[in-house]
């Protein structure tokens, strides 16, 4: 049985705790390996490790070198391309066609884009006047703020993990990972490919375990991590923002979404049929930034209701290697079953279903996987769970609208503020309505379309603060104000 373990101090070790947990492909539910697991005692020794090299051969490396061996980080990610693509799929399940397209491409990028940042990022200056006419100076200057706990999720493993590790080590930190229990190979394989690029032990550590009682909860309540950035559930984050506030430590949480896509009758109906498409069902619904509410202007609705029913009707459900693949499973049995308690609720609370609603027969070898259907619902009220509720499922709800005002507080009646997706012709109306919708991403005739330089996250109960660009660095640095007398 293939073992995966903890990559501690740049050594990978099964740890002292004796547990290992089952790893399951989710297109069969067979057990594919053992992961052994962390608690306390792991998770002190990879804190240590993160903390030790911050003095060590790492933290004398001028940014030249450092950015240096990011980038080299990236190169070796795509050299090694297809052993994270298999790795990736092996976990997820997800087809490799997506995967060779998403996942592993950024996975790479996230560590270019921001090893070439921090070059190019000033920091602040202020000339300031005082009584004595001499004056002073005061220059903002950054340090890495110490050692950075990761805890990611499984929906885009590498991706969403190297989106805080990359700007992380650009800064200098050195960081502590906890993936998903769900997913812990392409991380386990990073380690690697770091100990080939150079990175010196201890700069990146990963020790997997579940939550609660587990690796999650000793790291993120540990007193030697500086600061905690995390992605997944709100309820997650909550109990994150709880440890984090023990010492203050800094939190970056990008967590749920309940996204809708407003779909005016002057969009390019085509257009918006395809991204809707894409925004409902890629990666079977397992995006943050997914639709699961879709609201359409009254004059189209018939006409893009019947479009996308169709073009859903084509997704081609199947496992990674399966070059015709567009869906895969979802990621577990659990979640299998919470997406099929929603379609269950659907029904109860009188859905419409147009598409789906139940999971697909699928051949003898993959039967015990765990797929869904996609799924499209019309005919429910505002206040229903499947339209209030995340889901995180390939499944979303179609609701007629008549006026701009009225789909904007359609929209904003949610406890998430995420992203959304408005698709419109006319410029002015795009403009106006993204400002007025609470979400951290809006995007006007696109979708998931990324700018690693932009700022990314959520409003309301989907997050607290932002990353990319500028807004990663600021958070994996410390500010300090250097006043000089002149
Ligand atoms: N906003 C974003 O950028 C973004 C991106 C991807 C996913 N998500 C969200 O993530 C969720 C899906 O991911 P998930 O199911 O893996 O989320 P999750 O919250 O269940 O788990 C995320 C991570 O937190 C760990 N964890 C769980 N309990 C913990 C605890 N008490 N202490 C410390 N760590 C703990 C898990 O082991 C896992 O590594 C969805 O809600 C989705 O919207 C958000
Ligand atoms: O599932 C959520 C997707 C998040 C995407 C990013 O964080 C990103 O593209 O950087």
């Amino acid at each position: 049985m293939k073992e995966c373990k903890h990559f501690i101090d740049g050594s990978f070790t099964a740890g002292t705790s004796g547990l290992t947990f089952e790893n399951r492909n989710p297109i069969n539910n067979q057990v594919i390996g053992l992961v052994h697991e962390g608690k306390k005692a792991e998770i002190d020794a990879a804190v240590a490790a993160a903390k030790r090299a911050l003095t060590g051969p790492w933290g004398k490396l001028t940014l030249a070198q450092r950015t240096e061996i990011l980038h080299r980080v990236a190169d070796r990610i795509n050299e090694r391309f297809d052993e994270f693509l298999e790795a990736e799929c092996l976990d997820t399940g997800k087809p490799k066609s997506l995967a060779s397209h998403i996942d592993i491409p950024r996975g790479a990028a996230n560590f270019k884009v921001f090893a070439d940042m921090i070059k190019n990022v000033p920091t602040e200056g202020f000339r300031l006047d005082t009584p004595d006419g001499a004056g002073a100076m005061n220059v903002g200057h950054r340090t890495p703020k110490g050692v950075i706990a990761v805890i990611s999720p499984w929906n885009l493993p590498l991706l969403l993990m190297t989106w805080k590790v990359g700007p992380a080590l650009a800064c200098g930190n050195t960081v502590v990972v906890k993936p998903s229990e769900e997913t812990p190979l392409t991380t386990t394989l990073l380690g690697e490919v770091m100990n080939e690029c150079g990175v010196p032990p201890g700069v990146y550590n990963v020790v997997h375990g579940f939550g609660p009682d587990s690796a999650g909860a000793f790291l993120t309540e540990h007193p030697d991590v500086d600061a905690i950035t995390f992605t997944g559930e709100t309820r997650t984050g909550e109990i994150i923002a709880r440890a984090a506030s023990v010492g203050l430590r800094d939190i970056s949480l990008e967590c749920g979404g309940k996204n809708a896509a407003l779909i005016f009758d002057d969009c390019d109906i085509d257009k918006a049929v395809e991204g809707t498409m894409r925004s409902a069902f890629v990666n079977c619904g397992q995006v943050c930034l997914g639709t699961e509410r879709v609201y359409v202007q009254r004059g189209i609705y018939e006409d893009f209701k019947a479009r996308f029913v169709e073009a859903a009707k084509g997704l081609k459900i199947g496992p990674p290697d399966d070059a015709s693949s567009t869906m895969g499973p979802l990621i577990s049995k659990e979640h299998q079953q919470k997406v099929l308690s929603y379609y269950q609720i659907a029904k109860d609370e009188g859905a419409t279903v147009l598409l789906g609603g139940g999971s697909p027969v699928m051949s003898a070898d993959m039967a015990n996987g765990c797929w869904v259907e996609p799924t499209i619902w019309e005919g429910l009220s505002d206040d229903a769970r499947v339209v209030r509720e995340e889901i995180f499922g390939p499944c979303c709800h179609l609701r007629p609208f008549d006026t701009e005002d009225e789909v904007i507080a359609l929209a904003n009646d949610n406890p998430y503020g995420l992203a959304t997706a408005i698709w419109t012709e006319n410029t002015s109306r795009a403009v106006r309505v993204a400002e007025q919708i609470e979400v951290g991403i809006a995007w006007v005739n696109s979708w998931f379309l990324r700018d690693l330089r932009t700022a990314f996250g959520g409003a309301k109960q989907s997050g607290i603060g932002r990353e990319g660009g500028v807004h990663s660095l600021e958070f994996y640095t410390e500010l300090k104000n250097i006043c000089i007398k002149l």
